[in-house]
């Protein structure tokens, strides 16, 4: 047996952050037995040193591969981001590493939609203020400020699968829906796409954000945002922490510039629920702070579980990296009685002619072969016959240009 390849009781997975365990559950059914799991997120020296013994890593958002964890994981063959954002992976240092990293891009989208609508619905009404304030004794029983959903503006600023679930919601309990997208999406019912930010956040009742993090959301509500809303509006952020700069929006909070706001993700969030939080918004009533919770549903959390772990499955044993987020995606078949040849290079002239030198050279039969490139990297498959495996493997990984090879069989 090739030196390479493990059996299945070698292979181990680590699932962080409270993975649900619908994800062991998958793993254990397709025969993985070395599966440690942790309610946390690990603390970047930790994680560098569990890393480095790891096969397959689960985690969710909080966790943070940087170059510097990728550097130490030496075995590591895959990354199941267990939610939507992967902006807490550096996908350029796992392609750099070989590593093929998958994520969950639909499953939760409809818990953070109907939370987003609720605590609209919250906001408008005043429930914040007056729920914190019976707590201590009060009763502030009055209409003043509080408003009915139906008729409102909502305005969305990024229009992608939350983004359009959240608008056919707020449709349906009759609000007029605008969205902000860079990219032109075709509205859905009779939601409308506006042309600029300012413009969307100067008719909307509600601004609620969904767009990904990347440098150009990076602080795109900061003061002359907030100042650009109407007056007693509404925000609410459950999308990245660094797409809205907290300080102007706790003043116009405290100034009652703004009615209220909702905001579920933070710049800095702990890494653990005994890690205290810590934010300017604390003590403002008109604020709900939710601990990063818009995904976290039992059946958005079990979706995810069963979808993610299905993806490394997949990946482990037939070597298939469709919706993988940093690979080429190739859909692969079985390949029963042969031995196949994972391939992983950078896209450089020449790879593929040297890889398939090797098989005319050594008069090594192709049973099939499949390629996928993106524009950084290759992935070439091939079917072969076993006796030749042990050999082709060693001078695959002689080829320059080579990021990682391993075989399956
Ligand atoms: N709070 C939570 O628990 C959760 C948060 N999220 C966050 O929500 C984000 C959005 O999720 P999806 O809707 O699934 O993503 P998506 O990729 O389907 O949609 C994002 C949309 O934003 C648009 N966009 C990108 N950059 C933009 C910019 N600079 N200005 C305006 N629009 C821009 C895109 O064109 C796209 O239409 C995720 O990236 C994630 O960070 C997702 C799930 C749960
Ligand atoms: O549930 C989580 O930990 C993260 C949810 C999220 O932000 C996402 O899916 O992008």
């Amino acid at each position: 047996m090739s030196k390479t390849s493990l059996d299945k009781s070698k292979i181990k997975f680590l699932l962080l952050e409270g993975i649900h365990p619908s994800a062991s559950e998958v793993l254990r059914s397709a025969g993985y037995t070395q599966i440690e799991t942790s309610p946390k997120a690990l603390p970047p020296e930790e994680l560098k040193a569990k890393i480095a013994d790891v096969h397959f890593l689960g985690i969710r958002s909080a966790s943070q591969l940087t170059a510097d964890v990728f550097e130490q994981a030496s075995r590591l063959v895959a990354v199941g981001c267990f939610c939507i954002g992967t902006n807490q992976v550096d996908l350029n240092a796992a392609r750099e590493k070989g590593v093929a990293v998958f994520n969950a891009p639909y499953s939760n989208t409809r818990s953070v939609a109907e939370l987003v609508l609720a605590e609209a619905i919250l906001l408008l009404r005043g429930v914040p203020e007056k729920n914190a304030l019976a707590h201590r004794g009060g009763w502030l029983k009055s209409a003043a400020g509080s408003y009915e959903i139906r008729g409102k503006t909502l305005g969305i600023v990024g229009y992608g699968s939350i983004g359009t679930q959240l608008s056919v919601l707020a449709e349906a309990l009759g609000m007029q829906v605008a969205f902000f997208d860079v990219v032109t999406k075709l509205p859905l019912g009779n939601a409308r796409q506006v042309h600029s930010l300012h413009e969307l956040l100067a008719q909307s009742d509600i601004v609620s954000l969904h767009v990904p993090e990347t440098a150009a959301t990076q602080w795109m509500i900061g003061a002359a945002e907030v100042a650009a809303m109407k007056p007693g509006a509404i925000l609410i952020n459950a999308s990245r922490g660094t797409v809205v700069e907290i300080e102007p929006l706790a003043e116009a909070l405290k100034q009652k510039k703004l009615l209220g706001a909702a905001i579920d993700v933070f710049p800095v969030e702990p890494r653990s629920n005994k890690d205290e939080f810590q934010s300017p918004l604390r003590g403002l009533d008109n604020v709900i702070l939710t601990p990063h919770i818009g995904g976290s549903t039992m059946e958005a959390q079990a979706n995810i579980g069963l979808e993610v772990a299905e993806k490394l499955v997949k990946y482990s044993d037939n070597g298939t990296s469709t919706s993988s987020v940093n690979f080429p995606e190739v859909a692969l078949p079985a390949h029963p009685g042969k031995h196949r040849l994972l391939h992983i290079h950078r896209n450089v002239p020449g790879v593929l002619s040297a890889i398939n030198r090797i098989f005319s050279d050594n008069h090594i039969n192709i049973a099939s072969q499949y390629l996928q490139t993106n524009e950084k990297i290759g992935y070439v498959v091939t079917d072969i016959d076993a006796a030749s495996s042990d050999l082709a493997l060693e001078k695959l990984a002689q080829v320059e240009g080579t990021l990682r090879s391993r075989v399956l069989f």
